[in-house]
């Protein structure tokens, strides 16, 4: 082999590389060809350091023959071209056969280039079958390998450019034609083979237009490409000639099935036959060239051979037919780089994309992590400000609150002013109504029987005075006529004489008419005397007439003085009403002894009819150990200074007292701690009971003349250590129990002494000789302590005989026992067991008070209390016998006034302040309407 090798031409300065050629490809397609060297060795060399900038061999090229020599191997540039990913290796072998068909085609289609001009302007197809330089393979290869140490070193200004170009024609005529979206992984169609063909066309197209309009530069080339192909010839054809049978399989062009997988649509060439490119072995086995002469003389070419009589046109079929082969697998890597071009800005433009949505998705979510710590920033202002507001609301909601409960107050005090000042209004209007009334009544009614009585005895005096004259005037008349019939008889007497005496008859005719004046006169008289008795008649008439319209008028206003008093009746009842069922008045008793200790006790409202009490209560430490004192207003229908007097106190329990006479039920009881003036209030000689009486016995005097009669019956009993006792009996211990008829609202006790009280001498013996009989002892507090409760029963029955009406009432006066703590009592025995019922019927008076309080005070519910059964849940009223005997006097149908009774001393302020809390309580307690006994 050395010496064979030996024998070749050395190719280094006759031959080009491939790369040479490549380049020049490259120079043609860029449209450096117009300047294209002559094909001198050493400009070849330079073209090549220049333009390819191609690295050295680091070694000394080899000879053809050496390379022949050499076992096949891919060439980078060829594998690349060539090489899928996947089927690298396949197409290897192969590669090295179309690196030198294309180096040979190039050659040829040179050569070529003039016939090829008349058809490149043709069609496409025309150019390719003629044979028509396709695309430079180097331009193929900077645009498969732009990043191989070949492109690298490569000016970009040559292959960089003619990819761009292609590139841009390539995309341009792929928009132009709008051809479908890349489908990285679908088979490629047609249309795109058929696109990139129209694109090699148009390359193809302009170089040939380049060559038309060089026609020198284009012969002087193609001189030099016959130069060179004629050593390329040579050598190749030399390779060709120790190619051995398996190398000639590897030389074989891709397979059609291999092209046929690329759909490219560009009319090729007749289709190259399978057979190997290098002419038919002959017998030896050597390859067989066309040029018989040559080959058929010399094996090997050498420097003796003769050349001349080298035929070109043998190899240039083969070297055609494998150029179009190669250009053919240059179409499909140019496809293939394309698709992958196009896949890859495909995956760039989706990297992209993606990268802009991880961008925009990355602000966003920045963008929500600062919205979010924005929002938890409001979210903690807001909530910072709710807790203000809820502060501030509550704030407002307790000085609302505190502004509702003054204002609350004080509409209430003002309410209550109003009621009073209604009341005493009303009070003062009945008053003198009534007062006006009576005066009125008794002024008529005395002018009435003035009158009468002047004109009955003006009448009599007249009626006598006429009678007497009509008398005498009888008696002259009957004169007259005795002294007539005399005269009458003289004259008879004196006529008969006459007859006798005729001398004498002139005498008795004188006579006669002296006689007969006379009896005129007497008849004048007599006519007289009767026209004056007929005056006094008439008289007598008018007057009787006159006083039978005044006894008229008498009994008319008679009639409406009683219709006056069932109006006031019902005015008084209305007020009491109004007043509410429960009432209750405080009283104050001045001090016993100068030198106890006063309680601050204070009168707010100065007016005469106070309602308000305020008492300061003891020296207590609060919780921040500092002495407080707590001021306890109170509110009640009436408080009494301890300057007022029982005549005050009566003045406003008047009007309860009339109630009872109109027919209702009324209950006045005193309430108070021991010593407080509960006794003296009640039952003193100047207190409640002794003037009730006064009251009730005046008044049914007065209502005497209205034709109102009443029946009072009084019982006096105690309840002493929850027992009854009678005390207006004999102190026989008999057994008393208490009944109640409901129906007719009454209450009996049995075998308790029951009086009729006919005048008040009466019921001031009883009284004095019932309290001689309570029960009473010396207390710490009260030298004369009661220690029973007395009530004082009087039950009154009126009846108008004129108007039909009648009525039946009852009033209780209770004077209870003195509640006091037992500590407080200091007693035991006897007195520590009287404090301990007293205690306890006065809990069950409260209970009781406070259960009629919760009860219903609907219409629906008057009924059934007015019936005495109790509508409400319970009221305990028999838990003491004390509320059980006042039953039907503390339900809903009767009038309830209560004295809460109150020491001024300061020992006693713990007391006082408890019973004003209970007397507050029962104030506020409402038990429904009363209703009139029937
Ligand atoms: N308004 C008053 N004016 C003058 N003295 C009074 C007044 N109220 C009470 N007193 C006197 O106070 C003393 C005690 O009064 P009284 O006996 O009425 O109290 P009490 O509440 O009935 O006591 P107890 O419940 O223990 O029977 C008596 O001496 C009485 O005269």
């Amino acid at each position: 082999m050395e010496n064979q090798t030996s024998m070749l031409p050395q190719p280094a300065a006759r031959s080009t590389s491939s790369m040479r050629f490549l380049t020049d490809l490259s120079e043609s397609e860029s449209n450096v060809r117009s300047t294209m060297l002559p094909p001198s060795s050493a400009t070849t060399a330079g073209l090549k350091r220049q333009s390819s900038n191609l690295p050295e061999p680091s070694q000394k090229r080899k000879t053809l023959a050496e390379r022949a020599a050499e076992p096949l191997r891919p060439s980078p540039i060829m594998s690349t071209l060539s090489r899928p990913p996947s089927t690298a290796s396949q197409y290897a072998p192969s590669s090295t056969i179309h690196y030198r068909s294309s180096s040979t085609a190039s050659t040829l289609s040179r050569t070529n280039s003039a016939s090829s001009r008349n058809t490149s302007n043709s069609s496409c197809t025309g150019s390719l079958t003629s044979g028509i330089r396709p695309p430079t393979i180097n331009s193929g290869m900077s645009t498969a390998r732009p990043k191989s140490s070949y492109a690298k070193d490569k000016p970009l200004g040559v292959g960089s450019r003619s990819l761009a170009n292609l590139n841009a024609s390539h995309e341009a005529y792929t928009k132009s034609k709008e051809t479908p979206p890349f489908r990285p992984q679908g088979p490629r169609n047609t249309n795109s083979t058929t696109s990139e063909a129209s694109r090699v066309c148009t390359k193809w197209n302009s170089m040939s237009t380049l060559r038309r309009a060089n026609p020198q530069t284009m012969r002087s080339s193609a001189a030099s490409i016959r130069d060179r192909y004629r050593d390329i010839s040579l050598s190749t054809g030399l390779d060709q000639l120790h190619l051995d049978d398996d190398q000639k399989d590897l030389m074989l062009p891709p397979k059609t099935p291999t092209r046929s997988q690329s759909p490219s649509k560009i009319p090729r060439a007749s289709p190259v036959p399978t057979a190997p490119v290098t002419p038919t072995p002959n017998p030896t086995g050597t390859p067989q060239l066309r040029h018989k002469s040559t080959m058929k003389a010399n094996k090997f070419l050498t420097s003796t051979s003769n050349i001349e009589n080298f035929d070109p046109d043998v190899p240039y079929q083969d070297w055609k037919r494998m150029f179009d082969d190669s250009r053919q697998m240059f179409e499909d890597a140019v496809n293939k780089m394309s698709n992958a071009k196009e896949e890859t800005n495909v995956y760039k433009e989706q990297l992209s994309q993606v990268e802009q949505e991880r961008s925009s998705q990355n602000e966003s979510i920045i963008s929500l992590k600062t919205e979010n710590k924005t929002l938890d920033f409001r979210i903690a202002t807001l909530e910072k400000t709710i807790r203000e507001l809820k502060e501030v609301h509550e704030q407002r909601l307790e000085d609302i609150r505190n502004d509702q409960q003054r204002t609350i107050k004080v509409v209430r005090q003002e309410q209550q002013e109003e009621i009073e000042r209604l009341k005493s209004e009303h009070r003062e209007e009945i008053r003198s109504v009534k007062q006006r009334h009576s005066e009125e009544l008794e002024q008529e009614r005395s002018l009435r029987t003035r009158a009468l009585s002047q004109a009955s005895m003006q009448g009599t005096l007249e009626k006598e005075r006429h009678e007497m004259e009509l008398s005498r005037k009888d008696q002259e008349v009957s004169a007259m006529k005795f002294e007539v019939e005399r005269l009458e008889t003289t004259l008879q007497r004196e006529q008969s004489t006459n007859s006798d005496l005729q001398q004498s008859i002139q005498n008795a005719n004188n006579n006669a008419s002296d006689l007969d004046v006379a009896r005129r006169g007497l008849l004048a008289k007599i006519a007289y005397l009767e026209s004056d008795g007929k005056a006094q008649s008439e008289a007598y008439a008018a007057m009787e007439k006159r006083m039978n319209e005044a006894i008229a008028q008498s009994w008319d206003a008679e009639n409406k003085l009683r219709q006056e008093e069932t109006t006031r009746r019902k005015l008084h009842n209305q007020i009491q009403e109004l007043k509410g069922n429960i009432r209750v008045f405080c009283r104050v008793r001045p001090t016993l002894d100068v030198e106890d200790e006063l309680a601050n006790v204070k009168y707010p409202d100065e007016d005469q009819d106070r309602t308000e009490i305020e008492v300061r209560g003891v020296e207590e430490k609060n919780s921040l150990g500092k002495d407080v004192t707590k001021t306890h207003p109170f509110s009640f229908d009436r408080v009494f200074h301890q300057r007022n007097s029982n005549d005050d106190v009566f003045d406003e329990i008047e009007l309860l007292i009339q109630s009872a006479l109109d027919g209702f039920n009324v209950c006045i009881f005193a309430y108070g701690q021991t010593g407080s003036g509960k006794t003296y209030t009640m039952s003193s000689d100047d207190g409640m009971i002794p003037r009730s009486l006064r009251f009730i016995y005046e008044t049914c005097k007065s209502l005497e003349g209205r034709g109102w009669e009443y029946t009072i019956e009084g019982s006096f009993v105690e309840v002493y250590n929850e027992e009854i006792r009678d005390l207006l009996g004999d102190e026989s211990h008999k057994k008393y129990e208490v009944h109640h008829d409901h129906q007719k609202h009454e209450t009996t006790i049995t075998n308790a002494t029951t009086l009729t009280l006919d005048n008040k001498e009466q019921v001031e013996s009883i009284l004095s000789q019932a309290m001689s009989r309570r029960s009473v002892a010396a207390t710490k507090s009260n030298e004369h302590s009661s220690r029973s409760h007395s009530v004082f029963i009087l039950k009154l029955y009126g009846r108008n005989d004129i108007t039909g009406e009648e009525s039946k009432g009852t009033l209780n006066l209770v004077d209870l026992a003195g509640s006091e703590r037992i500590k407080n009592a200091e007693t035991s025995g006897q007195r520590l067991k009287e404090t301990q019922s007293i205690n306890k019927s006065l809990s069950c008076l409260g209970d009781v008070i406070g259960a009629l309080g919760q009860g219903p005070s609907t219409p629906d519910t008057r009924s059934s209390l007015s019936n005495g059964k109790d509508a409400t849940a319970h009221v305990p009223y028999r838990n003491s016998k004390l509320t059980y005997l006042l039953q039907m006097s503390l339900g809903g149908n009767c009038k309830t006034l209560m004295f809460v009774m109150v020491a001024p001393e300061k020992k006693c302020l713990g007391e006082t302040i408890t019973s004003l809390k209970f007397a507050e309580k029962v104030s506020r307690t409402r038990v429904g309407v009363a209703k009139k006994v029937k």
